[in-house]
Formats: structure tokens, C-alpha cells, sequence
């Protein structure tokens, strides 16, 4: 187990990990307001695994950005274990993006092709840490054993990789710093559904051994309904449903969830998780 980089502050009666209140994302286009996302609420303790699903152009993926503070809301707070991050900018902004971390959809384009999978891993270190040499040689090595690829993996080449090993890779690279919070942005919908389910399975391990929260963007529902404790349906921005995964799936209260659960393709049996 890596050694905590550094730490947020512990209360005793402790906040949800994440809270998100009243989120809201206007872009313009064409001269026009278009709002992608509409008063989005949304609290995950520390080690749940809250999904979003909704069909393509819901705003899941701008809800996912938004959280990371990687595009600006137009309203709404976000709560980090009780810090705003609304509130912080600069260094104090880039020290709690430590704390949170994404994993993209296409692990193919997330990959520099011209450096070596190491290099990959050891950045976040170099960027944000002062481990060097022996001890960083360490880390990258701790970290191919976490996401089960062997230590001689660090020589390779991204192109030298099948689409789920960089998938790991981009994992691995994720968790370095030992964040607390990992916000999945369809993190297998590129690659082929064996692979999917390897990722998902190897994704819930994870999250057992790191002690990781995640926030789990999909459209595939069937994925949500194994890995999920909790699921938001969206729709045109909107949140229109949220609860238990299973009570969702048993019972939904909204048509369009309902619409979603019945356009589920049913599969071979050995591929039940999808
Ligand atoms: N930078 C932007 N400028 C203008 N409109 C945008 C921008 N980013 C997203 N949108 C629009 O916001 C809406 C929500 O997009 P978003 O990517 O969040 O949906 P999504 O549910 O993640 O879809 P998908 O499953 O296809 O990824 C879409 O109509 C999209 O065209």
C-alpha cells in the first residue's frame, strides 16, 4: 500500500465525500443559452459508488467536468469533504485536484504514443510530488501490481498495449497520488465487452483495496446495475430519478428510467453483467 501523499482534514462527524448542490451548466452556441445541465444535486459518502445514466446528450459527461472543476459551472457548490471547491483557485485548487481524479472514455487518445508507459505513470509524480529515483522506480512498479500488468510493462509503448491494458494504465495512473475521489466517464464503452467486464470487475476490487469513491458515468445500465449502490437518471440536463440501483431497477417511478431498463439487450448468459 502506498504511503499517503498528503490529506484532507478528518471531522469527527464527517461530511459526505462529495456534495454537489443545485448544479447548473449554460453553454452558449450559435448566440444561444443552452443549459446542459439543470439544478443537479448529488451527495456520495466516503467508498459509495454513485452512477449517472441517461442516453447520449443528457449531460453526464458535463456533470463529470463540472465536478473536476475542469469547465466552470454557471451555478451551483461543490463540496470535497466539506471544501468548497468553488471557493479555491490556483495552488490551493490544484493541491485538492489530488484528492479527485478522472478516467476518460478512450484510453487510446489519453496516452502520450511517444512515452513509455513508466514515463506515463511517473508523471504525477514529477508534476505534483518531489519523489525521484529509487523510490519513484518503486511507485510505478506498486502501481503496474495494483492494476495486475507485469513490472515489465514500464518499457512498452502505448501501441504495444491491447485497449484494456491501457485502460489499467490509465487507472493506474489515476490512483498515483492516492485520490479519494474517482469520477469514471464511461470508462469501457471503447473497448470490446469481454474487456468491459474484466475493467468492471477489476474496477470494484479497486475500490474495495484503495478505499475509493466513485462517481460512474454510463450509459449502459446493465454496467451501473452491478457496480452502482446508487443511480441518478438523467434526462435533457435534468435529474429525474435517484435512489437505491436495485429499488431503481425493480421498481422505476419515471417512464423515461423505465424506457431505459426495457432497452437493456438481453444477452448470452456468460455475458450477463451487460
Ligand atoms: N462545450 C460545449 N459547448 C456547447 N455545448 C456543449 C458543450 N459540451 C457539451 N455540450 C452539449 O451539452 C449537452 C450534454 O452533453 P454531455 O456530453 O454532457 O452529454 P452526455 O450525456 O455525456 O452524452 P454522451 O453519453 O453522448 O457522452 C449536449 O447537448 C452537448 O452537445
Amino acid at each position: 500500500m502506498l504511503s499517503p501523499v498528503t490529506t484532507l482534514s478528518i471531522d469527527a462527524a464527517r461530511p459526505p465525500l462529495l456534495s454537489v448542490t443545485g448544479l447548473t451548466k449554460d453553454f452558449s452556441s450559435g448566440g444561444r443559452l443552452f443549459r446542459a445541465v439543470d439544478d443537479i444535486s448529488l451527495q456520495i459518502p466516503q467508498g459509495g459508488v454513485l452512477g449517472i445514466v441517461g442516453e447520449s446528450g443528457s449531460g453526464k459527461s458535463t456533470v463529470a467536468r463540472l465536478v473536476m472543476r475542469l469547465i466552470e459551472p454557471t451555478a451551483g457548490t461543490i463540496l470535497l469533504d466539506g471544501e468548497d471547491l468553488s471557493a479555491k483557485s490556483g495552488e490551493s485548487l490544484r493541491l485538492i485536484r489530488r484528492h479527485m481524479q478522472i478516467v476518460f472514455q478512450n484510453p487510446h487518445s489519453a496516452l502520450n504514443p511517444r512515452h513509455t508507459i513508466h514515463d506515463a505513470i511517473a508523471e504525477p509524480f514529477l508534476v505534483q510530488t518531489t519523489i525521484r529515483g529509487l523510490e519513484l522506480e518503486r511507485r510505478v512498479e506498486a502501481l503496474l501490481d495494483i492494476v495486475s500488468l507485469p513490472k515489465a510493462f514500464k518499457y512498452r509503448y502505448p501501441h504495444e498495449l491491447s485497449g484494456g491494458q491501457k485502460q489499467r494504465i490509465c487507472i493506474a495512473r489515476a490512483v498515483a497520488l492516492e485520490p479519494r475521489l474517482l469520477v469514471l466517464d464511461e470508462p469501457t464503452s471503447a473497448l470490446d465487452v469481454s474487456v468491459q467486464a474484466q475493467i468492471i470487475t477489476f474496477l470494484q476490487e479497486l475500490r474495495d483495496r484503495l478505499n475509493l469513491t466513485y462517481l460512474f458515468i454510463s450509459h449502459n445500465l446493465a454496467v451501473v446495475r452491478y457496480l452502482c449502490d446508487r443511480v441518478i437518471v438523467m434526462n435533457q440536463g435534468k435529474m429525474v430519478e435517484e435512489g437505491v440501483t436495485d429499488a431503481i431497477f425493480a421498481n422505476p417511478s419515471n417512464s423515461y428510467t423505465r424506457q431505459l431498463i426495457d432497452s437493456i439487450p438481453r444477452l448470452p448468459q456468460r455475458n450477463l453483467v451487460y
